[in-house]
């Protein structure tokens, strides 16, 4: 037996997340039951409460009809702001594309009924993402559906800009037939950039080599067999700017790219340079290109997206006579629309029914094999969390807290993000107001200070269950039942899943044995015979059914823990007859 200890791992979530949907449902579980997910449709059905779904913006009619058999929808154009927030505390999903933006001020006034926003395209820079983690909010996109459409857009404009379109054709239409102004360049031989070589830089990539160009590509995170497949060269920024003829540019809004190009960008690149932006438009300095313009160090530019949007009417960019301008069109093909709306519909419903969002963009994934194998350790470290705070004499004083798995399989074939993400809700909800969900686990643990750190125990054995028994303990705190404080001075408990049900096992350093379901008494008493039947006497009186009833002794004739798993809650006078039995040195009641 070998014990790999993570010390002082704080516990950071990064975990696969659906939520389940909890508005009006009894069951406020957030990990996805792989097996069940259609009880939860069912309850929302039978009790009038279908989730409500806001639409935002327009989004292809296949995707509306989807969410139709699932929720009520309310498609709901141009709100202003406030009136997004006034609307968003009656939804539980809120749909948008990229014209809507999706403030920490949205998910304040949510007031928790925001469980899933769906971005119907790729870019997420719309979305405040840290708000709406903290908020427990997911956050879910459509990351495929329109990469063609937007490739097909970048190759559009820069096919245009080589030919003069736009401003030829503005100016046959003003009655003019000036074919010496707008002689073009060719794009063959011609060397093209393609800055961020995801999946539309990539497809940009992939057709302009089919024109005959050149292409060059940056990207610092993408892998050059990839790029060396379609025939193209990953090369420095530095490279990038100083040998290329066009550049197109497809990375994400981010902090590192936000006004990427800038004065001092544009310093470097050849002079008379095409740029093609399908991007954002907040990674160019809009004012440092026009500049660039004017001085002719940028010869022409396509702008598709732009740092605001609608831009202001006096852009002087878009009235600049050689920059050509589209309104945000990249994704704007009928059968791209029809694609995103079906896969954020698919998303969303998927998200409220508590299954995996195979899209989520605030919560990493664990594949959906793992998940259903882990489930019943999922139900068992909740409850060992559940219990452990629960034990905590004063009850909110948590900081210290040790997670124990053992299992015969080695560290790299267990993924325990979840199980870690789910003692922080148990620790955590029975003690505050707050609902936690494997979204903002991790937020709301560091928020309160709780510091988790996890260890491994690797037996020996065949690998065919997950985990043999998870242990929670708790340090640096006083027990309100003190036989659950172990030889090493912390609560302890510890359980293991049995026929797929997870159990109590060890309380403390006693050996106990209770389904965790229900409640749970747990009793001290010194070992003699008579105990047993009185308790059950007092409960019995009660009408409260015991499902589960163990003793754990030291010794016989010795100290007791006696268990006992109810179906219901006692009396307080009942519980007070059980502490008045003379043999009963302590005993406490704990919710599950
Ligand atoms: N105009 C439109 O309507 C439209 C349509 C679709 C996508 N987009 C935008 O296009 C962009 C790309 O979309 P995608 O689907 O290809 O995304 P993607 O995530 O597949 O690709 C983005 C790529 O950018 C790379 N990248 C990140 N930081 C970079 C940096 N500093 N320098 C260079 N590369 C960097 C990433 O490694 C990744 O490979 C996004 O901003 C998206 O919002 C716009
Ligand atoms: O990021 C995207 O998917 C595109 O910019 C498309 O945005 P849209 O949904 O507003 O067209």
């Amino acid at each position: 037996m070998s014990v790999i200890s993570s010390s002082n791992l704080t516990i950071s979530l990064n975990t696969t997340i659906s939520l389940s949907w909890r508005s009006s449902l009894p069951s406020r579980a957030i990990f996805p039951r792989p097996k069940k997910p259609k009880t939860l449709v069912v309850l929302a059905t039978a009790l009038g409460a279908k989730p409500t779904v806001l639409v935002a913006e327009k989004i292809g009619d296949a995707g509306i009809q989807l969410l139709k058999t699932f929720a009520n929808v309310d498609c709901s154009y141009n709100l202003s702001p406030e009136e997004l927030c006034t609307k968003i505390s009656l939804c539980d999903a809120l749909i948008v594309r990229s014209g809507t933006k999706v403030t920490r001020e949205v998910f304040e006034s949510a007031m928790g009924r925001l469980k899933v926003v769906g971005r119907a395209g790729v870019g997420i820079d719309n979305v405040d993402i840290s708000a709406a983690t903290e908020h427990g909010c997911l956050v879910v996109n459509a990351p495929t559906a329109n990469t063609i459409a937007a490739a097909e857009h970048g190759i559009a404009l820069l096919t245009a800009v080589s030919r003069n379109v736009a401003q030829a054709d503005a100016s046959v239409k003003a009655g003019k037939w000036e074919r010496n102004k707008y002689v073009g360049v060719s794009l063959v031989g011609k060397t093209l950039a393609v800055m961020g070589f995801g999946k539309v830089g990539s497809e940009v990539a992939r057709r302009a080599k089919g024109l005959g160009m050149q292409v060059i590509a940056h990207d610092p995170y993408a892998p050059a067999d990839r790029a060396r497949a379609i025939g193209v060269e990953l090369v420095s920024f530095g490279e990038a700017l100083t040998t290329a003829d066009f550049i197109s540019l497809h990375m994400p809004l981010t902090p590192a790219t936000s006004k990427m190009f800038n004065d001092e960008t544009f310093s470097r690149v050849k002079k008379g340079v095409r740029i093609i932006n399908v991007a954002r438009g907040g990674v160019i300095d809009e004012e440092a290109l026009l500049r660039a313009l004017d001085s002719g160090v940028v010869a022409q530019a396509a702008l598709d997206v732009f740092t605001e949007e609608p831009p202001p009417q006096e852009n002087k960019l878009v009235r600049h006579e050689n920059v050509t301008v589209t309104p945000h069109l990249g994704a704007s093909t009928t059968e791209a629309q029809e694609g995103v709306a079906l896969e954020i519909a698919e998303a969303v419903v998927g998200a409220l029914r508590g299954e995996l969002a195979a899209t989520a963009v605030n919560a990493p994934m664990v594949p959906a094999e793992v998940l259903l194998e882990l489930s019943p350790y999922v139900a068992l470290t909740e409850k060992l969390g559940r219990l452990a705070v629960q034990l905590v004499a004063g009850g909110s004083g948590v900081k210290f807290v040790k997670v124990t798995y053992a299992s015969t399989r080695g560290p790299d074939d267990l993924d325990t993000r979840l199980l870690r993400a789910m003692v922080t809700k148990g620790l955590i909800e029975p003690v505050s107001s707050v609902f936690v969900n494997l979204v903002n686990a991790d937020f709301i643990a560091k928020q309160r200070g709780l510091r988790l750190t996890e260890e491994r125990i690797v037996l020996d054995g065949s690998p065919e269950k997950p985990l043999e028994f998870i242990q929670v303990r708790i340090a640096n705190v006083e027990s309100k039942f003190v036989s659950a404080i172990s030889n090493s001075g912390e609560i302890t408990v510890e359980g293991r899943v049995k026929d797929g049900k997870p159990h109590l096992t060890k309380v403390g350093s006693f050996g106990v044995d209770v389904s965790l379901e229900g409640s749970i008494v747990l009793c001290r008493q010194s070992d003699q015979p008579g105990i047993i039947g009185k308790v059950g006497n007092i409960i019995s009186e009660e009408n409260v059914n015991v499902n589960f009833m163990s003793v754990g002794r030291i010794a016989p004739g010795k100290q007791a823990v006696m268990t006992i798993g109810l179906d219901e809650e006692p009396s307080r006078d009942a519980l007070k007859k059980i502490g008045e039995i003379t043999a009963v040195e302590e005993f406490v009641f704990l919710k599950l």
